[in-house]
């Protein structure tokens, strides 16, 4: 069984400015994927999570324990953690850092070299292990930095955006490693900005914009997300058609449709005063049809509007 993550009112503040704000979710197996724009908070949650930035207000507890406790120490060759940034000394080989690494966790120097070895295998590695990390490729620093995660067992996995620098195939292939450790038993935190790139794996979502706009299970996002059906229509003057329905009071804008320009609307409460607005100004319509929309799309709108959206 994994660690248990709990936190209550959690905020951080840096001078006047929260990183953020109200944090409040009780995770106890699965994985947790951590979504949010560019300084939302994400970096700095997962940081609160491990010990290394302390909140200003509220409570997080690791299995219980407060990470800036020194009981906490007990809990930590049991997390692993995959920075954000692939800052690893570019002067060492793979091996040696892994295996230094395994022995400050408290291997001894035969089991440091498995462990090492092994880990560099799930991040296809170990053909790489006396080369120096500085004449790896970007990608290569980054998957010695997950291997680094794996090394020893795990109960807790914090991982700050791990397929950034990844090609598809170990985007793939990482996203595939998480899923069975998650399946094994250990607990999966995960950050990134990109639903798409969680969507299949996390099995809780919590998206941060500063505040907290959501925390819950991937279905409860996408059934709260997606809940407004919306008219799209393709029509031959796009960007007039939007100005003609926003002056009758729609919340009209353009989508890219595989390659054409279309006109959503939001709500389908009253279609036929949509498609009056546009006849009565003489814009030809060639296709109408309502449909929800992605997830993706529903998602982007969130964290673009944020304002005091709820949820959970
Ligand atoms: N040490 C610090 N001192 C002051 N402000 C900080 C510090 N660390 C983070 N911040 C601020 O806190 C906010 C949240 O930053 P954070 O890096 O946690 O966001 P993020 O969601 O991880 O962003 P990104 O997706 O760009 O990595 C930002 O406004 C950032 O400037």
């Amino acid at each position: 069984m994994g660690f248990e993550v709990n936190a209550s009112a959690l905020s951080k503040r840096f001078g006047q400015r929260y990183a953020y704000r109200n944090v409040e979710f009780t995770f106890t197996s699965g994985i947790l994927g951590v979504l949010g724009p560019n300084g939302a908070g994400k970096t700095t949650l997962l940081k609160t999570i491990l010990g290394l930035v302390k909140p200003s207000a509220g409570e997080i507890l690791v299995e219980g324990v407060n990470p800036r406790s020194p009981g906490f120490e007990k809990l930590l060759p049991r997390i692993g953690y995959v920075p954000e940034l692939p800052v690893v000394p570019l002067w060492t080989t793979p091996c040696i850092l892994l295996e230094t690494l395994a022995r400050l966790e408290g291997y001894t120097s035969v089991e440091a070299r498995v462990r090492a070895r092994e880990a560099l295998e799930v991040v296809g590695l170990a053909g790489e292990c006396e080369t120096p990390i500085g004449k790896l490729s970007k990608g290569a620093r980054k998957r010695v930095l997950v291997a680094q995660a794996f090394i020893g067992e795990r109960e807790l996995l914090v991982l700050d955006e791990p397929y950034s620098g990844l090609d598809p195939e170990w985007v793939y292939r990482v996203r595939e490693l998480l899923r069975t450790v998650a399946r094994e038993g250990a607990t999966v935190i995960v950050s990134s900005h990109i639903l798409r790139e969680l969507e299949d794996i996390a099995t809780h979502v919590l998206v941060l914009k500063t505040d907290q706009l959501f925390y819950g299970s991937i279905e409860e996002l996408r059934a709260w997300l997606s809940g407004t059906p919306r008219i799209i229509l393709s029509v031959a003057e796009p960007e007039r058609a939007v100005e003609v329905l926003r002056r009758g009071g729609f919340n009209a804008y353009t989508i890219n449709k595989g390659g054409q320009l279309v006109v959503a609307v939001e709500g389908a409460d009253d279609p036929a005063r949509v498609l009056s607005l546009l006849l009565a100004e003489n814009i030809e319509i060639s296709e109408y049809r309502v449909e929800k929309a992605s997830l993706e799309e529903a998602y982007l709108k969130l964290v673009g509007a944020g304002d005091g959206l709820g949820g959970g």
